[in-house]
């Protein structure tokens, strides 16, 4: 048995836009689905949603089964613990919430790394070698790894070229939510403020020769963060789409006439 091939990481490493869906309803059926939807990347989410890592399982399955984009799982925190059992059960690509310097990226990176690299623990079988199926597991995995690091706050702005330079670093996803909160407007991703450090920190990665990511929503925003030169760009969730377009549905028939 051979190690899969991260074709998301060689698309990022190849400069090759990636158009992905966040998923927060933490549900395997719904991967399953988005997954052939024709999106090149999901996020699954255990930071922000009520997912586990034994949903994440059933989950990374119901993507394979379902279509081509490729599972990236947002752990919780930047955690040595939580990014060993995520590989263990065959995560190749990693978005780590709230990196705020070189330090800590380097740590995210080692995390992900056998020593003498890092300090992943050793498991004998997990299931990302195949149950043991492929035997140079250990040699070819990190060739076969995405460390993208979320920028999400004025210290992790500030340094953001220490950040993306850190080897082993994939790619630097910069979080909307989060900037806007830290930059005192909570809420709206769309402040001018807002706006013009995330566009300043979008010339800063790409200046780094790393992709940059984000996350928007607005159709109109998304498509200027992909003219700015982002790489992997998620264009919304599968929750947003179940609420907006349910709720579309149901005030089609019930209108006030
Ligand atoms: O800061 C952000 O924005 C993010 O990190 C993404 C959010 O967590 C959220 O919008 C995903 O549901």
């Amino acid at each position: 048995m051979t190690i899969p091939q991260n074709s998301f990481k060689r698309a990022l490493d190849a400069g090759h836009l990636q158009i992905g869906l966040w998923s927060i309803l933490s549900s395997h059926v719904t991967v399953e689905i988005i997954a052939g939807s024709g999106f090149d990347w999901l996020v699954l989410d255990t930071e922000h949603s009520p997912n586990e890592l034994p949903m994440v399982y059933s989950q990374l399955q119901a993507a394979a089964a379902g279509g081509r984009a490729h599972p990236v799982v947002r752990v919780p925190w930047n955690d040595m613990v939580t990014l060993k059992r995520y590989l263990d059960i065959g995560v190749q690509s990693f978005l780590i919430p709230y990196v705020e310097s070189a330090e800590e990226a380097a740590n995210a990176v080692a995390y992900t790394r056998y020593p003498p690299h890092g300090v992943r623990g050793y498991s004998a079988a997990p299931r990302a070698s195949g149950f043991g199926r492929i035997k140079d597991y250990p040699q070819l995995c990190e060739a076969e790894l995405a460390v993208l690091v979320q920028v999400e706050s004025r210290r992790g702005l500030d340094n953001i070229e220490e950040i993306a330079a850190v080897e082993g670093v994939t790619g630097v996803f910069i979080g909307p939510g989060d900037l806007a909160a830290a930059l005192g407007h909570v809420g709206n991703p769309k402040h001018p403020e807002v706006q013009a450090a995330i566009e300043n920190a979008i010339a800063r990665i790409r200046a780094c020769g790393k992709p940059a990511g984000i996350l928007s929503a607005d159709e109109a925003l998304a498509r200027r963060y992909i003219e700015l030169g982002c790489t992997f760009v998620a264009v919304g969730s599968d929750l947003g789409i179940l609420a907006r377009t349910s709720e579309q549905l149901a005030a089609k028939f019930k209108t006030n006439a």
